[in-house]
């Protein structure tokens, strides 16, 4: 229960519906309580009718008036248990809810690396399978336990009172009845983990083999995928074989037992009877009754201590992502407006899971307004420089500054507001076109949206689609190319209007003529901003303000394009190999 303290919080919260709760449970147990005394009441009555006690009118008037109270308590009972559902129930969806959020915030939080190390598969299961397993015990586990340990404190006094060497004898089968649920329910939580493994197993494959389906065919790669899934579906299938059939002992076990109590009711009811230590009949139906309400509650226990232990397993999973912290925390709390200029004093940087050196000991200054390319070999750091920009990770050593303050003490969303970046695999959500774009500035207007999509030269390409600015994308609507997706990408940081661009190679999978007429807009559209440029061609970087040659995470060159083209090196090189593909 260590781990589900966590909730506690979420406990308190809502404890004026949880009190509120309790005391309907509270009394609808009290209401269901009435039937079994009522019961013995009018087998009684039948009896001093057997005996000419009393005559059949009376004995029909004082049966009408047991039935009337048996009727109208069972009522009252079924509206209290209604209530009791309707406000723990309730609760425990609302702390689902709260836990969800509280799981998505922090993700939100976390920096890249948590990414990096975490699969997507595995943060999914803690904010949806985990937190449900959570809500089991804070709605159905407490809901269950409290209507037990009310059923408990209520029944078994008055057994004992009515009768107790009959409530002895009864109650003995109900122990091995919570025992042996209780072991059945630990291999059904077993099995039906491993179930849970191979179906997601499964998913995974397939929505692979989907994803792929291009390479696979490619490949002619059907047959040996099929034999794969064949062979992970059967595995499945004997799982689900075998936690089938330790679910089919469950309610056959239960039946069997509250048969078993029953005739112990009867059995020794009956011979208690039968040697007057119990006044009636009624005694026995009386206990009968009892039995059956208590068979469930004791069957739960069982089942109870199996919810509350994967509870708090998953809990402790969620807890494991709920205490990292987030090594890019936002401490300045004042927003900090940029104006755009750009300095590295020194810096190298180590990415932590891979241990690889990206940048090292950089400096290099961009004034507001000036435009920047970075060239250089695949590996040699680029897409790191401008990651570092938007503060996406801090430094290993050295300083960056924007607009000459550290990076560290400017608020990270001024920083993130301030930078419209295009990365290199321009990530489109499975949403219509104009909301993608959208996206930086949530109330564009539709104008807007044009204009920028002109800027990127893709307006044409969508007014092409059915449903032009409103085509879905990704899995749900049509594919784009990954040139189109680029400058969807585009338009979007344009919209965006931020004082610093961060292109990322973002004009690879665009033709030169394109490219030349982007680059022209983006020149105009970007006049006093500063942009950061990667690139693998020349033709992108040329006009740039300056160019910095990157090797193995070192500046090589450094100047403008003129200056570059007279130096013998890295950039005359690519310069004039790209010159004569142009022309051959
Ligand atoms: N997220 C990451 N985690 C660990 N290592 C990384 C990560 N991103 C990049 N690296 C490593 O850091 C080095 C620099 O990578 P970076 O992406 O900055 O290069 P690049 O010049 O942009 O390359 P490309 O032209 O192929 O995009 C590479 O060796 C790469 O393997």
């Amino acid at each position: 229960m260590k781990e589900l303290k966590y909730i506690n919080k979420y406990l308190k919260k809502y404890g004026t519906q949880l009190l509120l709760g309790l005391i309907i449970t509270i009394i609808a147990r009290v209401f269901s309580l009435v039937t079994p005394s009522y019961v013995k009441k009018s087998i009684e009555v039948v009896e001093k009718y057997g005996n000419n006690s009393i005559d059949r009118s009376e004995a029909k008037e004082l049966l009408l008036e047991n039935i009337l109270i048996i009727l109208g308590t069972a009522l009252l009972a079924a509206l209290f248990t209604f209530l009791m559902r309707q406000t723990i129930i309730k609760v425990s969806r609302y702390i689902e809810y709260d836990l969800k959020n509280e799981v998505f915030d922090h993700y939100q939080l976390l920096n890249l690396n948590f990414y990096k190390k975490n699969r997507t598969g595995d943060l999914m299961n803690r904010i949806s399978e985990d937190v449900s397993e959570v809500r089991n015990y804070a709605g159905p586990a407490l809901m269950y336990g409290i209507n037990t340990i009310t059923l408990f404190a209520c029944i078994i006094p008055i057994m004992f009172m009515t009768a107790p060497k009959l409530a002895l004898y009864t109650l003995i089968p109900l122990p091995i009845l919570s025992v042996l649920i209780f072991n059945i329910s630990k291999v059904i939580h077993k099995r039906s983990t491993i179930v849970q493994q191979y179906l997601s197993k499964l998913s995974t494959f397939t929505q692979e083999s989907f994803s792929g389906i291009s390479v696979i065919k490619a490949y002619g790669l059907e047959n040996n995928i099929n034999k794969e899934l064949t062979e992970l579906a059967i595995e499945g299938k004997n799982k689900s074989m075998n936690l089938a059939k330790v679910n089919a002992w469950f309610f056959p076990l239960m039946v069997l037992l509250i048969g078993i109590s029953t005739i112990f009711v009867i059995y020794i009811g009956g011979q208690q009877y039968i040697n007057g230590e119990i006044e009636s009949v009624g005694v026995i139906a009386e206990f009968v009754i009892y039995v059956n309400m208590l068979t469930w509650p004791v069957a739960i226990i069982g089942w109870l201590t199996s919810i509350v232990q994967r509870a708090e397993a998953s809990q402790k999973r969620i807890n494991e992502f709920l205490h990292i912290t987030p090594t890019i925390k936002n401490e300045v709390l004042e927003l900090t407006p940029l104006q755009g200029k750009i300095e590295f004093k020194n810096v190298t940087f180590t990415y932590e899971d891979t241990n690889i050196t990206a940048l090292k000991n950089i400096s290099f200054t961009i004034e507001k307004g000036q435009t920047v390319a970075i060239i250089g070999k695949t590996g040699s750091g680029k897409s790191t420089i401008l990651d570092l920009v938007a503060r996406l990770y801090d430094v290993s050593s050295g300083e960056i500054l924007l607009d000459n303050t550290p990076i560290k003490n400017l608020n990270l969303n001024s920083i993130r507001q301030e930078v419209g970046a295009v990365p290199q695999d321009a990530f489109l959500f499975s949403d219509s076109i104009k909301n993608n774009i959208k996206f930086g500035k949530e109330n564009a207007t539709d104008e807007e949206i044009i204009k920028v999509a002109k800027k990127a030269v893709v307006h044409k390409n969508i007014m092409d689609f059915t449903k032009k600015y409103d085509t879905i994308l990704g899995e749900r609507g049509i594919t784009l190319s990954g040139g189109q997706k680029q400058r969807v990408s585009i338009a979007r940081a344009l919209l965006k209007d931020p004082q610093i661009y961060l292109f990322d190679d973002c004009l690879s999978a665009v033709d030169t003529e394109t490219e030349e007429v982007i680059l022209k807009n983006l020149k105009n559209a970007s006049k006093s901003k500063t942009t950061l440029l990667v690139s693998h061609r020349v033709s992108s970087a040329k006009n740039a303000d300056k160019i910095i040659i990157l090797k193995e995470g070192k500046i090589l060159q450094e100047g403008t394009h003129t200056s570059l083209i007279e130096t013998d090196g890295y950039y005359k090189d690519l310069y004039h190999t790209q010159l004569i593909d142009k022309e051959s």
